[in-house]
């Protein structure tokens, strides 16, 4: 797909998923290209339509964003829980299982993620696949003894690569940690490479998301496609 056409459909699939915003209500703001035109959307909703809600953000630079909009944004720990969190994801499948963190946001997002009554993920149609894996996994790591971390996952068979940033130095997430990305190609059993993944020490969280999300909203030609998750009330 090319970058134009998925940029559409993209936005299309953005300013769906900001209707699922309502006055009053607590929502969390994801964080990546597809939820910086989310924001973009609420932003002018904000202004032009008087919505009234409060952010709780993912990153550092939604947070920004959304601030600069004229968005209300609070800390997690101000409020007792949030009613609707809206996401982008890198990659998910038919069961609802995804891969986040290409930008690597994935343990502020995932915190966000378990405190939300209801998730709803924005993607092109281009996410949406057979079998996660081929989007390398990233992997949230303390710095302190990553090294010994690698070559674990190296043993393990899980192409590790350790992230860096545009001046070639070590990626830092908004926590300072680093980011391991794991080349998969193909994740058959989610949920044990989950467990293995929390198990190791060093490692604060993984990029699996795992039928988590309520609603997938995908960007499509024509219209946006809802998918609903029916294990998910
Ligand atoms: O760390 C980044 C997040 O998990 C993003 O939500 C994910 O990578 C999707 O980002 P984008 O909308 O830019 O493809």
């Amino acid at each position: 797909m090319d970058a134009e056409l998925q940029n559409k459909l993209k936005k299309e699939a953005a300013r769906k998923a900001a209707s699922y915003v309502k006055n009053g209500m607590v929502v969390g703001l994801g964080s990546g290209s597809t939820v910086k035109m989310l924001v973009d959307e609420l932003g002018r909703r904000v202004k032009e339509e008087d919505l009234q809600f409060t952010g709780v953000a993912t990153s550092i630079f939604t947070a920004q964003q959304a601030k600069s909009l004229g968005i209300k944004i609070v800390d997690l720990d101000m409020v007792d829980s949030i009613d609707l969190t809206i996401d982008g994801a890198d990659q998910v499948d038919s069961n609802f299982n995804g891969i986040k963190g290409g930008g690597g946001n994935l343990l502020w997002e995932k915190i966000v993620a378990i405190n939300s009554k209801k998730i709803v993920w924005v993607v092109d149609k281009s996410k949406v696949v057979d079998t996660i894996g081929a989007f390398p996994l990233a992997v949230d790591v303390i710095p302190f003894g990553s090294q010994h971390v690698m070559q674990n996952f190296d043993k393990a068979g899980y192409e590790p690569v350790l992230r860096l940033d545009k001046e070639g130095k070590p990626f830092k997430t908004d926590s300072n940690n680093l980011i391991i990305d794991l080349h998969l190609h193909k994740i058959e059993e989610p949920t044990q490479l989950a467990d293995n993944l929390i198990q190791t020490v060093g490692v604060v969280e993984h990029g699996l998301f795992l039928n988590m999300v309520s609603e997938v909203v995908v960007g499509k030609e024509g219209q946006p496609e809802i998918l609903v998750n029916p294990n998910i009330g």
